[in-house]
């Protein structure tokens, strides 16, 4: 598969002459000033999703130059060799097929895929897996007596199925009370525990490697406080959702569900990771958060460079961070029910492309991941939207809004959608006071994301068109999207530091740490 970093491609050249000709100087307000068509020509549909990109600092030529970028990085070769399940997850040798999880059984075997007995095996075991998986979802929804559901995960095996069971809250129908605990802080499970009977509850402990400590502390918690309280059929009470069965029965859980290395924890949520959504909303409605996210996938695979919607939103990523130079991306989902989505989204990018060398090792001689963050609008409006507004800093804002609402109370999403639509409009209108405090410079960017429901399978969607667009912004910088090998210096030294906080010593230690551990201690 070959595949040439953004820097070493003749578009990259054409790129920085392009902005310095114009794209520095890009005004939004010009742009359409000189072109009624600049909406229809900076939007489009995907599935599920409306996009409009025309509030974006991009004109018809860098974008031409954005796609020939593309085309001369082999996004488009790598990306296929991702589907054909090769081991593009280099420094951990594995493939990286989480689109298998939502692809239905029956799906023709595209191209990419046909010679491969390795994805037709993995694909029947992902059928099978998901059909045990729905039938236990749908036994424990049936179940009266359990009453709470707890999902002890954290990183990939907690963010997504919490952000996506908030999500779906108009779907779920369980009647379930759902618990998500995280933190190795135990205040988090302490605060938990009083809530539950171990008769009533259902624990799942979610970790692809069943190693990870806070996971495994909180397991082990939870299961001596289930034992403490009487209760006595682990089978029944508790379930494992891993890679690593083994690691579970050893610990004694016997009900696990069980899904591959292939899987990054942070693209996990269709697998077995996703079983508290599942039951959330059920096996029916579970199928068609697949089948939204598979949609999202055929039309990434299929549809051309210049109407592929994750490849737009990754050039425009790129152009942004390696041209404009803007450091952070601004999450603002207008829809109370996606507030879990800023977190989500961080993990998936910035553990994805936060690297600093390419996939051969090679020290990155241009900047990678922004930061992301944000929060639900309209509350986000009244805490740092006067820094998007007002600030030195230029940050890109990704407006995500929702057009149906699922309540009745009278002139609330009226409400919502003209403060959504009047934001992105400051940002770019602005407003004259030159020099003064109630000036706008205006000219601030912005995407919107406009899906006509909030379901399952928009959510499905949504949620596999970021995955794609990490995957197209990581593909041109050259970096291995699908290794995490930051987050392990942390856990190596927090091993070492743990003792330490017993017995005192510090050999070895640096000056800080040495002191705050005394002062700990004291
Ligand atoms: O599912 P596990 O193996 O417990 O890992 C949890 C999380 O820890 C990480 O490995 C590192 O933070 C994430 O990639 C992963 O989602």
């Amino acid at each position: 598969m070959a595949r040439t970093r953004c820097d070493r491609t003749p578009a990259w050249g054409a790129l920085q002459a392009a902005y310095k000709a114009s794209g520095q100087a890009f005004d939004l307000r010009n742009a359409f000033a000189a072109d009624a068509q600049r909406f229809a020509t900076f939007s489009q549909e995907a599935p599920y999703v409306f996009a409009d990109l025309s509030k974006n600092r991009l004109d018809a030529q860098t974008q031409g130059l954005l796609f020939d970028l593309a085309r001369q990085s082999g996004v488009l070769e790598h990306r296929d060799a991702m589907f054909a399940g090769e081991k593009i997850n280099a420094t951990e040798g594995r493939e990286v097929l989480h689109t298998l999880l939502r692809k239905p059984a029956s799906a023709p075997t595209n191209t990419a895929q046909a010679a491969s007995t390795f994805i037709a095996d993995e694909l029947a075991k992902v059928h099978s897996t998901l059909d045990a998986m729905l039938a236990y979802a749908e036994i424990v929804r049936a179940d009266g007596a359990i009453t709470d559901v707890v999902n002890i995960g954290i990183g990939g095996s907690d963010l997504g199925p919490q952000m996506a069971v908030l999500a779906l809250d108009a779907f779920a129908t369980s009647g379930k009370r759902m618990h998500f605990v995280s933190n190795v802080d135990g205040h988090e499970l302490a605060a938990k525990l009083p809530q539950l009977k171990p008769e009533s509850t259902v624990f799942l402990i979610a970790s692809k490697t069943f190693t990870t400590i806070e996971t495994m502390t909180n397991a082990a918690s939870a299961k001596a406080w289930f034992e403490s309280q009487g209760g006595s059929d682990i089978a029944r009470h508790f379930a494992a959702l891993t890679t690593n069965v083994a690691a579970a029965n050893a610990f004694g859980i016997t009900t696990t569900f069980g899904f591959w290395d292939w899987v990054g924890g942070r693209y996990s949520m269709w697998s077995a990771i996703g079983l508290p959504i599942a039951i959330a909303i059920g096996a029916a409605c579970f199928r068609d958060l697949l089948a939204g996210a598979h949609a999202m996938d055929e039309h990434f695979r299929t549809a051309p460079l210049e109407s592929n919607l994750p490849v737009r939103l990754g050039l425009l990523d790129v152009w942004y961070r390696n041209f404009h130079g803007f450091s952070s991306r601004s999450i603002a989902p207008y829809h109370s029910a996606l507030r879990r989505l800023p977190a989500y989204l961080q993990q998936l990018e910035m553990e994805s492309n936060g690297k600093r060398v390419d996939a051969a090792g090679e020290a990155l001689p241009f900047d990678s991941c922004p930061v992301l963050w944000g929060e639900p609008g309209t509350n986000g409006q009244h805490a740092y939207f006067q820094m998007l507004h007002q600030g030195t800093e230029v940050v890109p804002v990704e407006f995500i809004a929702v057009k149906k609402a699922r309540h009745d109370l009278k002139g609330h999403h009226p409400m919502l959608l003209a403060n959504v639509l009047a934001q992105a409009q400051a940002l770019m209108v602005g407003k004259s006071d030159i020099g003064g405090h109630k000036h706008f410079t205006g000219n601030r960017p912005s995407t919107f994301l406009l899906l006509d429901d909030l379901t399952p399978a928009s959510l499905g969607a949504l949620i596999a068109l970021q995955e794609h667009r990490v995957f197209v912004s990581g593909s041109l910088w050259g970096i291995n999207s699908f290794d995490q090998w930051g987050v392990e210096l942390g856990k190596v030294l927090a091993k070492d530091i743990e003792p330490r906080l017993a017995s005192g010593d510090a050999t070895g230690l640096d000056g800080s740490t040495a002191g705050l551990l005394a002062r700990l201690r004291a």
